[in-house]
């Protein structure tokens, strides 16, 4: 192996405990911040998820709103713990865990949230906010990527970054963020229209798969020196993760992430920072 690792346990690690700091500043204010959860249903990766941010929440101080419901709650069912996240004043900031079960209309969901509350940085509002370069909570995944690569000294500006995957909560969203000014990368975003893969990713000084295709980026694909950050969870046989980078990769690739150990960390830590930094815009605007 000849990459080098973006470490994304260490890097959260760092950002915990900036985060430690800020909580206790708020709290000598008298302001706690929390961070609401609704999970849906009992798929055990996503509550594996929810359980991890409420035990990031512990660590850093932040206090934990945890709300459930089962496979078979109705569109209804979810909307009415949504209005009641809203209303909450213990809840400073909450997510829907994500993907909502079949047949739940996750975008009505998504739209009832209050906007001052979004931690997820993926309310219409917010991204909408994202678009027009104005304040507010980044999606999770796309900033913890930018901070990563930050951390480890990897040149954002100017770079030509290849993403892999265009849903909303990573590749579409992070096309938005990369292409802001402050980060002025240059983004090509492929999908599963997208011609002829290799050759797009032969062009990229920073490949970011959210492809969910197991071992979809090939050692031959990448540009000697590049940086790969690998989002993708797939599972094999005995359920451990396969991700969207084939292990070959890090014998030509300058830096790469470990999957785990790399980018889910991250999204955590900018998890918590969307949540303190509400809390903080909230105190603000009371005076
Ligand atoms: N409302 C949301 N739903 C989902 C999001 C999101 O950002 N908001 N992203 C993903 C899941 N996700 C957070 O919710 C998430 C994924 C992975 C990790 C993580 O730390 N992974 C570990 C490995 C864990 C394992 O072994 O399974 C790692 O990479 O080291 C954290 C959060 C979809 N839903």
């Amino acid at each position: 192996m000849t990459a080098q690792i973006l470490d994304g346990k260490a890097t959260a690690a760092a950002i915990k405990s900036e985060l430690t700091a800020r909580v206790a500043a708020l709290k000598a204010r008298g302001i706690t911040p929390g961070l609401g959860t609704l999970l849906v249903g009992d798929d055990p990766g996503s509550r594996w998820y929810v359980n991890g941010k409420h035990k990031d929440c512990a660590e850093v101080g932040i206090a934990s709103i945890q709300r459930e419901l089962p496979a078979t709650a109705s569109q209804e069912d979810i909307e009415a713990v949504v209005r009641e996240l809203n209303e909450n004043p213990e809840c400073t900031g909450y997510i829907v865990q994500l993907p909502l079960p079949k047949g739940i209309d996750t975008n009505r969901v998504l739209e009832l949230m209050d906007p001052a509350k979004d931690a997820d940085g993926l309310h219409p509002m917010s991204l909408g906010r994202l678009v027009l370069n104005e304040p507010g909570p980044l999606p999770c995944t796309p900033y913890g990527i930018v901070r990563l690569l930050r951390h480890h000294g990897i040149e954002i500006n100017g770079a030509h970054v290849v993403l892999l995957g265009r849903g909303v909560t990573v590749g579409r969203s992070m096309g938005l963020l990369l292409t802001r000014k402050s980060e002025n990368a240059t983004v090509t975003l492929c999908h599963t229209g997208t011609r002829d893969l290799a050759a797009q990713l032969r062009q990229a000084d920073i490949v970011v798969a959210a492809a969910g295709v197991p071992h979809l980026v090939k050692p031959e694909d990448v540009k000697p020196g590049a940086a790969v950050l690998d989002v993708g969870v797939s599972r094999d046989e005995n359920g451990k993760i396969v991700g969207d980078v084939h292990p070959g990769v890090a014998e030509v690739a300058g830096w790469i992430s470990p999957n785990p150990g790399g980018v889910g960390p991250m999204t955590r830590a900018q998890l918590l920072v969307n949540v303190v930094e509400a809390a903080e815009r909230t105190s603000t605007s009371a005076g």
